[in-house]
């Protein structure tokens, strides 16, 4: 018996082992759909968006099914600064009026998609960029907002312009892909029955696909840990119930109450769990799929 090996073996051996640590988590999801929000908050510098692109890959060539739906705020952000076009958000929506909407598009659904589609691509994987326009596979309508107004207490209708809510998801579209092992990347840019493009929240993009397709986790890549507690502490698990008290008691505010309630409807369609964790970590989504130690905090109903 061979019992001593040179430092070349000894490290392959090393890695031979860590690989083999992750095929329990392999089997757990082979063959099921993993929704991915990539969050323009997420999209760190080169070195991080080929860490996701290599995870994605990886996760797809050990069975995993995965789907990307990706936003970009900030990068929509900078774009219309250039073009001197004023960026107004409402409860955390942009305004999107005629010539917001063509940049949106442009930059959701031209640059950024094809950045991550080619990232993908470069790592060994079969990425297929796509938006709500495509097969008609995401169909909006145009969003109904009201305000209370302070002074008067009167309830006032919000005009978001081009804005959009999901109305129907064709998942033929995402199936017929993942049936040819492609990994579909879906820009959140929506057609209405009216014919007008919709500019659509990524998050609720993504959980309007993770429901439509009964995915077994849908992952929200942003840029904080998790959802934190008082003290700014990581808490590792929620349920529903649990998520509800934490808004009510002010300490779910801003930005996570409508990614937490995505979270929400998502389970509520079927998804089997959902979790928020910090995109600018290397490695996230492995860590959270193929690992014990998980990253963020999972969602349960
Ligand atoms: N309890 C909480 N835990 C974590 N983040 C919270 C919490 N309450 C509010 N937030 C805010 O929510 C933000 C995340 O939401 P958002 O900025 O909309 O993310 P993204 O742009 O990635 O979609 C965090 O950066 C943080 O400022
Ligand atoms: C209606 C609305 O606000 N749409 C978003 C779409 C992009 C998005 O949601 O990107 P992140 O996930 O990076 O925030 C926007 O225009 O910024």
């Amino acid at each position: 018996m061979v019992d001593s090996y040179d430092q070349d073996t000894e490290n392959a051996i090393a890695k031979a082992r860590l690989i083999s640590a992750a095929l329990p988590y392999m089997l757990r999801y082979e063959g099921k759909i993993v929704v991915v929000k990539y969050g323009g908050h997420a999209m760190g510098d080169a070195e991080l968006s080929k860490d996701f692109a290599r995870d994605i890959t990886m996760i797809e060539t050990s069975g995993v099914r995965p789907v990307v739906v990706h936003g970009g705020g900030p990068q929509i952000g900078e774009m219309l600064k250039k073009l001197d076009i004023e960026s107004e958000f409402r409860g955390g929506l942009r305004v999107t009026d005629k010539r917001t909407i063509h940049v949106v598009e442009m930059v959701l659904a031209g640059s950024i998609n094809k950045e991550i589609v080619m990232a993908i691509n470069a790592e060994g994987g079969k990425a297929v960029g796509l938006s709500g326009k495509d097969g008609n596979m995401v169909v909006a309508e145009k969003m109904r907002r009201t305000e209370i107004d302070p002074d008067s207490n009167i309830e006032k209708v919000i005009d978001l312009g081009f804005v959009g809510e999901p109305k129907t998801v064709n998942r033929a579209v995402i199936d017929m892909l993942l049936g040819a092992e492609l990994i579909p990347v879906i820009a959140p840019v929506a057609p209405g029955a009216d014919g007008e493009t919709y500019n659509v929240n990524a998050d609720t993009f993504a959980g309007a696909i993770a429901g439509s397709l009964g995915a077994a986790r849908l992952l929200f890549l942003t840029d904080v840990p998790g959802v934190l507690d008082r003290n700014g502490k990581l808490i590792k698990e929620l349920t529903v119930a649990e998520v509800k008290a934490l808004i009510a008691d002010g300490t779910i505010t801003g930005g996570m109450i409508p990614k937490v309630e995505t979270c929400i409807e998502a389970l509520d369609r079927g998804v089997e769990g959902v979790v928020i964790l910090n995109g600018k970590t290397p490695h996230c989504v492995l860590l959270e799929l193929f690992t014990d130690h998980g990253a963020g905090t999972l969602i349960l109903p």
